[in-house]
């Protein structure tokens, strides 16, 4: 099983793997429901025994329980060899708290990556503001708790307001990203202030995004590539230099995603995905018709 590469953060050192595993859209968990699935935690665990180090899960999937399950019955991927992401969002009034929360339903004592999951909530309702949680990370980051601190769904108006007030910056900044959604002046800004862009979302091309533009294209670099039209968008997400989140419960779809650290799309064919994508815009999430 090959390891997989990792992107240096901003913060110390951290590194995050390249691909990642969701816990979001595959094995969500309606609120409130405090019954376990193990089928959420056969998957995470099938996702180890492939190679995946790189798991995302978040306060809302509801399912921080069942990733906990998963890592305490896979002894032999010891915590320092996995990389984890968690998510505030509900309980952004007390971030704090929150991150007490998720360690304990993980079994965990750290968290990788800690991130804001949008920042679309009420300030007044919420008694919080953007500026306000994110000192309250930069808190716990300097306890050690959070080894990364980042942030979900933000723009750039959404960045500079932590920009102005930050001792840390973001080191991730996680947003629906694909072809059909490529936002270049907030990945110019994350470039020029050294955030990393973690893509979720990468296959709606082919999926809810499907037909399109791309559709050709994609099946010539099928054909010339010898891989699949998952793992040549997969691939894209990487070789356009992000990080990538996918998931599946299947398992030959896990390996499937994982092959694409075999491989590189030469910079000819990176560009042609941009080109092409950019003649279609399909965005699924977080959209007026998103319930969260
Ligand atoms: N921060 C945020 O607000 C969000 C974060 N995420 C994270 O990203 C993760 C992945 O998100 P997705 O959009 O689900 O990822 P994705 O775009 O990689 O789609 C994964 C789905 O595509 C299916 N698939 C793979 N190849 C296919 C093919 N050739 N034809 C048809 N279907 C195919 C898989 O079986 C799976 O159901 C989530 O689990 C979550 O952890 C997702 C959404 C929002
Ligand atoms: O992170 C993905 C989008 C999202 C936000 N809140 C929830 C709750 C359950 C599933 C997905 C999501």
């Amino acid at each position: 099983m090959s390891t997989v590469p990792t992107i240096k953060l901003n913060h110390g050192g951290v590194e995050i793997p390249i691909i990642g595993y969701g816990l979001g859209t595959a094995h969500f968990k309606r609120a409130g429901d405090e019954t376990l699935d193990p089928a959420i935690t056969t998957a995470t665990q099938t996702a180890l025994s492939v190679g995946f180090t790189h798991l995302d899960g978040a306060e809302a999937y509801g399912n921080e329980p069942e990733l906990g399950l998963a890592l305490s019955s896979s002894p032999q991927y010891p915590r320092s060899s996995l990389f984890i992401t968690t998510k505030l969002y509900k309980s952004i009034s007390s971030p704090s708290e929150a991150l007490s929360t998720s360690l304990k339903k993980l079994g965990v004592d750290y968290i990788d990556l800690y991130l804001i999951h949008a920042p679309f909530w009420d300030e007044n309702e919420k008694g919080i503001t953007i500026e306000q949680a994110w000192r309250e990370l930069e808190g716990l980051y300097d306890k050690g708790l959070v080894k990364a601190i980042g942030v979900s769904n933000f723009g750039i108006e959404e960045l500079e307001r932590i920009r102005k007030v930050a001792r840390v910056l973001p080191a991730v900044n996680q947003v629906e990203y694909h072809p059909y959604l490529q936002n270049p002046e907030l990945k110019e800004y994350h470039k020029n202030h050294g955030i990393v862009t973690a893509a979720y979302g990468p296959l709606i091309p082919i999926t809810k995004g499907a037909p399109g533009p791309l559709d050709s294209v994609i099946e010539e670099l099928s054909k010339k590539y010898n891989k699949s039209a998952t793992q040549i968008l997969l691939r894209w997400a990487i070789d356009d230099g992000n990080v990538v989140i996918t998931t599946s419960s299947k398992e030959w779809r896990m390996k499937e995603a994982l092959a694409i650290t075999e491989f590189k799309l030469d910079e000819e064919d990176v560009e042609k995905i941009r080109t092409v994508g950019k003649e279609k815009r399909h965005r699924i999430f977080w959209n007026k018709e998103f319930k969260e």
